[in-house]
C-alpha cells in the first residue's frame, strides 16, 4: 500500500484548473521531488495534501485512509508534516520552545485549554524536542530567541519544527529559497542526513535542478496542473517532453 495516494485529484480556481486529474502515489521510504515551471501547480498540490485547500473533486489517501474530510491539524497528527514557505517559527520564543510546541501540537492537535490535562506526556515532549534540535544541529543554541538566529539556522529550525512532529511524510516547499550558496549546501547536507538517518519519506518542491537530481529517488513533473512525466533522475534528465515543457527545450 502506498503511503500517500491521490486519485483523480482536481483543484479549480474559478475557471483555472490548477490541479488537473492528478494520480500520485508515494511509497514508504521514497524521496520524491515535484518539479515544473512556475504556475504548474506544485504548491497547490502540496496545499491539497496538507488540507490547506479543499479539492474540487477526487480523493487523497494517507496510509490508506481518505483525508479529504480531515482538518489540517488532524493530518499533522496522522503523520504529515510540512516545512518551508510558511512562517512556522514563533520568533519571540526560544529555539527549544519552538521545537516543543511542534512536538506538543503533533501529539494533541491543539494546545488550548486541554493542555494541562496532558502533563504526563510533557517529559516525552521535552525529549522529542531535544532529540530533534540535536538532529538539526541546534541543540547548542536551544536557549536563544529564534529571531536572533542567522537565516540559515532559521531554516534549519524550520526543518526541526517539521521533524519534531515525528512525521511519516515530510513535505518540503523550496527549502533552499533565498539561501546563500553556503547555506544551500548546508541545507542539502541536512536533508541528505535526514534521508540517511531517519529513512524518512519526503516530497520536495525545488527549483534547483542540481539538488533535485542529487537527492531524489523519483521525480514527478507537473505542467499546467497535470503530471506529464515521472521517473528516476536519469529518466527525467533525458525526457524530451520534460525539457520542452520545463525549460522550453533547454537541456537539463
Ligand atoms: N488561491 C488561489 N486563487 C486563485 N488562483 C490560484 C490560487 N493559488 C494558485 N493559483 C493559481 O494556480 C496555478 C498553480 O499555482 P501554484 O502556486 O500551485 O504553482 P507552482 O507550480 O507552485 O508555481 P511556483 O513555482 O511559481 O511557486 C497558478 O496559475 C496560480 O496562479
Amino acid at each position: 500500500m502506498a503511503l500517500l495516494e491521490t486519485e483523480n485529484l482536481v483543484k479549480e480556481f474559478g475557471g483555472l484548473v490548477a490541479t488537473d486529474d492528478v494520480n500520485l502515489s508515494i511509497e514508504e521510504g521514497e524521496r520524491v521531488s515535484i518539479i515544473g515551471p512556475n504556475g504548474a501547480g506544485k504548491s497547490t498540490l502540496i496545499n491539497l495534501i496538507t488540507r490547506r485547500l479543499d479539492p474540487t473533486s477526487g480523493d487523497i489517501r494517507f496510509k490508506g485512509e481518505s483525508i479529504v474530510n480531515r482538518d489540517p491539524h488532524e493530518v499533522v497528527q496522522m503523520g504529515v508534516s510540512k516545512s518551508f514557505q510558511t512562517a512556522s517559527i514563533f520568533s519571540d520564543l526560544t529555539v527549544r520552545e519552538n521545537a516543543e510546541i511542534a512536538a506538543l501540537a503533533s501529539e494533541h492537535g491543539s494546545f488550548g485549554f486541554k493542555f494541562l490535562q496532558h502533563r504526563d506526556s510533557l517529559d516525552e515532549v521535552h525529549e522529542v524536542a531535544a532529540d530533534t534540535l540535536d538532529a538539526v544541529g541546534l541543540l547548542g543554541q536551544a536557549d536563544r530567541t529564534a529571531s536572533e538566529l542567522p537565516y540559515g539556522d532559521k531554516r534549519r529550525l524550520e526543518i526541526g519544527i517539521a521533524l519534531a512532529a515525528e512525521p511519516d511524510l515530510l513535505l518540503m516547499d523550496e527549502p533552499t529559497a533565498g539561501m546563500s550558496p553556503e547555506e544551500t549546501e548546508a541545507t542539502v547536507d541536512l536533508v541528505e542526513e535526514v534521508k540517511r538517518e531517519l529513512g524518512l519519506t519526503f516530497v520536495l518542491i525545488e527549483h534547483d535542478m542540481e539538488i533535485v537530481f542529487s537527492i531524489s529517488d523519483r521525480i514527478v513533473v507537473l505542467n499546467r496542473g497535470q503530471i506529464i512525466a515521472e521517473g528516476t533522475p536519469d529518466e527525467i534528465r533525458g525526457n524530451p517532453a520534460v525539457q520542452e515543457a520545463y525549460l522550453g527545450g533547454v537541456e537539463l
